[in-house]
C-alpha cells in the first residue's frame, strides 16, 4: 500500500517534518497558486505558513485531504468553512510562535522611538545623521494595546519591564487577569487613543476587526505617537495610516504586517514600506529559530495524529479537545471507531444489512460515564461505523451531519453504576431497527491505553480490535480448532492469535442447535474470498465475516 502523502509548500523547521518522514512521503516546494490547485488532488495532508492561500477553489481540489495544518496562529489564509463543510480538519499551533511576535513588537517599538530603521539605512548610505534622528524614551511612556490575548499579554509583560503604564481595550478580556498584569483596561478606543504614545494591536483579522483603526481614530491620536502592527495588514486603514504620517497626526510607525504580501507595486502598503516615518520588517514576527521550531513540532505532531487516526490538540474548526482531556479520551476514541468499523463489518457485512435507519445506543460506564465531553467519542462512532462504507472524511467536525444524512440515529446514556462493573471504564454500542428489536451489542473496554472488546453478540471474548481478523460463528464441538487451523494452513494463512468467545450463559442458542461459541482469529496478510469460502464450508461453521480494523 502506498504511504499517505503531505505537501509542504513553505519553508518549515526540520524539526517537524523528521517526525513525519518515517511514516508519510514528504513533498517540500513553493508553488503558485495555480499549481497548488493542480497538485494538491493527490496530497493527504497540506502544512502551510501565512503565505500560501487556502481558497474554497484549493479544498474543492483536495480530493484526498484530511488536514490543513497551519504552523502558526492566523488561519486567515485558510478558508475554514470551505475546509469545514468538506471534513476537512484545520489545526494550527496557538502559542508556538508568540514570544517571538510579542518580541518583535517590542523590537518595533524601540525601533520607532529612537528611529533604528532611518539611522541604519543613512548609515549605508555614508550620511551621518546625529541632530536629523533625535528620538524619544519609552519609559513612562503610555502605550495602548488593542487585543489582550496571548501575545498581547505577553507585550504588556516587557512594556512594564520598560518602564512603560500599559492600557489596554479587549471587550473579552479578563478584568482579573488584567489587574494581575498591571494593565488598566480602558473604557474603549475613544478614552484610550488621546492618551497613548505608542499603539499596538494584537487581535486576529476577523470582519470586526478589519480597518479598526482608520482616519477618526489616527486624528484622535497625539501628534508624537507611533503605531505598530504585528497582527494582521488590515487592522490599520492603509491608505488612513499613509495621510497620519504625511500629515503630521502621528509621528511614525513600525509595521510586520500588510494587506498584500509582499506588497504590491504602488499599492498603499508598498507606499509605507518606503515612507521615511515607518521601519518595516517583511512579516517577520514569527522567524525566529525557537518559534519556528514551535509550530513546526506543534502541528506535525498533529498531522502525524490525524493521519495514524487519531486526534488534532488545536483544532482550529473542530471542538476543542483540551490537553489534559486528551489523554485521557485518545484511547476510547481510538476503540470507539474500532467498534464502528467492527459493528459495520461484521453484522452488515455479514447479514447484508442496513446501516442507515439503525438506532444506536451508545453507553459509557466507569470513568467514561463522568466524562465532560463525549464529542470525540460520538464522531469516533460515526467515522467508525461508516468508514468503509463511504469516501466522507468523517471527523469530529463533520460528523453530526454525516450521521444525519446517513440517517443513523446514535443516543449517548451515561451509566453511573459501577455496581459490577468489571472495568473502570466501559463502552457498549446497542444496536436495534426501529422496532427496538434485533439487538446487536459490542462491548470494550481500555486498559493501559489500549482498547480491547470484551463482548461481541451474545459471546464474550477479550481481544484487541486491531489487523486483519476472522470472526467464525460455529458450534462448539470438539476439533473445531484443528479444522480452522487446516483450512488456513492450506492457504497459507499465519495465524497471530486465536480466542474462543463463549455463548452468554443467559442466551438461548441459535436454532435450538446446542452450544455455539465464536472464534476469533487475528491473521497476517491480505485474506482472499476463497479463504472466507472454505472457512464457511467447514464443517459446523454457522458464518464467517472478515474484519480489517
Ligand atoms: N506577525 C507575525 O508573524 C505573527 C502574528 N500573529 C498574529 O497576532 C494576532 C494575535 O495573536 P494571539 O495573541 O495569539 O491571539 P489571541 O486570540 O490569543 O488574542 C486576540 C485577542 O484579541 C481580542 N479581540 C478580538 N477582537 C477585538 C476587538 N475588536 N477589540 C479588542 N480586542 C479584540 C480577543 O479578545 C483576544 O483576547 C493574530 O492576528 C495572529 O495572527 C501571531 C503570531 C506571529
Ligand atoms: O502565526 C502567525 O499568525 C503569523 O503571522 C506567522 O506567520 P508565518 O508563519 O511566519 O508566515
Amino acid at each position: 500500500m502506498s504511504r499517505p502523502t503531505i505537501l509542504v509548500p513553505e519553508k518549515l523547521s526540520q524539526e517537524g517534518l523528521a517526525l513525519l518522514s518515517p511514516h508519510f512521503d514528504i513533498t517540500v516546494t513553493s508553488l503558485t497558486p495555480e499549481e497548488l490547485i493542480a497538485q494538491i488532488p493527490s496530497y493527504h495532508a497540506l502544512i502551510i505558513r501565512s503565505e500560501t492561500k487556502v481558497t474554497a477553489d484549493v479544498l474543492r481540489a483536495a480530493k484526498n485531504l484530511k488536514v490543513v495544518a497551519r504552523a502558526g496562529v492566523g488561519v486567515d489564509n485558510i478558508d475554514v468553512p470551505a475546509a469545514t463543510s468538506r471534513g476537512v480538519i484545520v489545526v494550527n499551533s496557538p502559542s508556538g510562535n508568540i514570544a517571538a511576535a510579542a518580541e518583535h513588537t517590542i523590537a518595533l517599538l524601540l525601533a520607532t522611538a529612537r528611529n533604528i530603521g532611518q539611522a541604519d539605512g543613512g548609515l549605508k548610505l555614508g550620511k551621518w545623521e546625529r541632530s536629523k534622528l533625535v528620538g524619544i524614551e519609552v519609559g513612562r511612556k503610555t502605550l495602548g494595546i488593542i487585543g489582550l490575548g496571548k501575545v498581547g499579554v505577553r507585550v504588556a509583560r516587557m512594556a512594564k519591564g520598560l518602564g512603560m503604564k500599559v492600557v489596554a481595550v479587549d471587550p473579552f478580556a479578563s478584568p482579573d487577569m488584567a489587574k494581575q498584569e498591571g494593565v488598566a483596561l480602558a473604557a474603549d478606543l475613544d478614552a484610550m487613543l488621546p492618551v497613548v504614545d505608542f499603539l499596538t494591536i494584537h487581535t486576529p483579522l476577523l470582519a470586526t476587526t478589519m480597518d479598526l483603526i482608520g482616519e477618526k481614530e489616527l486624528r484622535r491620536m497625539k501628534p508624537s505617537a507611533r503605531v505598530l502592527n504585528v497582527a494582521r495588514g488590515g487592522v490599520y486603514n492603509e491608505e488612513a495610516l499613509l495621510h497620519a504620517l504625511d500629515e503630521y497626526w502621528i509621528g511614525g510607525a513600525g509595521l510586520d504586517v500588510f494587506t498584500s504580501e509582499p506588497p504590491k507595486q504602488d499599492s498603499a502598503a508598498a507606499r509605507l514600506t518606503s515612507h521615511p516615518k515607518v521601519v518595516a520588517t517583511p512579516h517577520l514576527g514569527a522567524s525566529t529559530v525557537e518559534a519556528q521550531e514551535n509550530v513546526s513540532l506543534d502541528v506535525c505532531n498533529q498531522v502525524l495524529a490525524i493521519l495514524q487516526g487519531g486526534l488534532p490538540t488545536s483544532a482550529v474548526n473542530a471542538p476543542i479537545i483540551l490537553p489534559e482531556e486528551y489523554g485521557k479520551l485518545q484511547p476510547a476514541v481510538q476503540l470507539v471507531e474500532k467498534m464502528g468499523k467492527l459493528y459495520t463489518q461484521h453484522f452488515v457485512g455479514l447479514r447484508g444489512g442496513m446501516l442507515g435507519g439503525r438506532k444506536f445506543e451508545l453507553t459509557y460506564h466507569g470513568d467514561l460515564a463522568g466524562m465532560p465531553n463525549t464529542k470525540p467519542l460520538f464522531a469516533a462512532l460515526v467515522k467508525g461505523l461508516v468508514a468503509d462504507i463511504s469516501d466522507s472524511h468523517i471527523n469530529i467536525v463533520n460528523a453530526t451531519l454525516v450521521a444525519k444524512e446517513k440517517g443513523l440515529v446514535i443516543n449517548e446514556t451515561f451509566n453511573n453504576d459501577t455496581k459490577d462493573l468489571l472495568y473502570a471504564n466501559l463502552v457498549t454500542l446497542g444496536a436495534y431497527d426501529s422496532g427496538h428489536s434485533g439487538e446487536q451489542i459490542i462491548e470494550g473496554f481500555t486498559s493501559d491505553q489500549r482498547g480491547y472488546i470484551s463482548k461481541l453478540d451474545r459471546f464474550s471474548a477479550i481481544f484487541s480490535p486491531e489487523g486483519t481478523l476472522i470472526v467464525l460463528h460455529n458450534y462448539d464441538q470438539p476439533g473445531k480448532i484443528g479444522g480452522v487451523g487446516t483450512v488456513l494452513g492450506s492457504h497459507g494463512v499465519n495465524i497471530r492469535f486465536m480466542q474462543v468467545a463463549s455463548l452468554d450463559a443467559t442466551m438461548e442458542t441459535q436454532n435450538g442447535k446446542g452450544n455455539e461459541a465464536l472464534m476469533i482469529l487475528g491473521v497476517d496478510g491480505q485474506m482472499s474470498a476463497e479463504v472466507i469460502e472454505d472457512l464457511r464450508k467447514s464443517e459446523g461453521v454457522l458464518n464467517v465475516s472478515l474484519v480489517v480494523l
